[in-house]
């Protein structure tokens, strides 16, 4: 088993992926683990909404439809939305709290997506978290039938990693440039 130290950096988006997809019963699985994050007050603001199959047409229409492009041009943006056979939407559902702000539910959300592409990693899943300029578009948000205040934050493209995952350990960043010291 690895150490949460190597999935992470062994973690890496696959933008192919084959068409077999993780199964409703294994997505509830993962997400009840993702969602183990560290939550303040525990308001668990968030949700995720599975799209397999012709559904999957529905990102892409809305996002096309949002940025006003007709024919080839919105077939073409439809089309990006079936590069894998599950789609997982994230979605932010803040609660009403007084101590717990917008931006802090947000950042919880954030969590549960991170937490989900190391999951489906794990399992042999590729996984990438995309989105658009018009993922918060008024059209994108009636298609995905979010309530009042709910916000998108992209969607997590996933199957079946199409070969096993190589040991792809490296480092993007330089770490020193991303701390200091008060
Ligand atoms: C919130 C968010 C939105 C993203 N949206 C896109 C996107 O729309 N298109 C894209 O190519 N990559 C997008 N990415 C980046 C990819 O998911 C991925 O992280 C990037 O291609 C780098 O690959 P890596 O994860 O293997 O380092 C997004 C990442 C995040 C966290």
């Amino acid at each position: 088993m690895s150490s949460v130290f190597d999935a992470l950096h062994e973690r890496r988006s696959s933008s192919k992926v084959t068409d077999e997809a993780p199964s409703h019963e294994e997505i509830l699985e993962l997400v009840e683990a993702a969602g183990q994050v560290a939550d303040h007050s525990g308001l668990a603001p968030w949700r995720v909404i599975e799209i397999r199959g012709d559904s999957r047409g529905i990102v892409g229409e809305s996002l096309a439809a949002a940025s006003g492009l007709h024919g080839h041009d919105a077939e073409k943006s439809i089309r990006k939305s079936f590069r894998a056979p599950l789609l997982l939407a994230v979605v932010v559902s803040p609660r009403p709290s007084v101590k717990v702000p917008y931006w802090e539910q947000e950042a919880v959300a954030s969590g549960v997506a991170h937490a989900l592409t190391l999951l489906l990693h794990e399992r042999g899943y590729g996984a990438m978290w995309r989105t658009g300029i018009q993922t918060r578009s008024d059209a994108v948000r009636m298609a995905h039938r979010l309530e009042p205040g709910e916000q998108m934050l992209g969607w997590i493209y996933t199957g079946r990693h199409p070969d096993r995952p190589r040991d792809r350990r490296r480092s993007r960043i330089d770490v020193r440039r991303h701390v200091s010291t008060l």
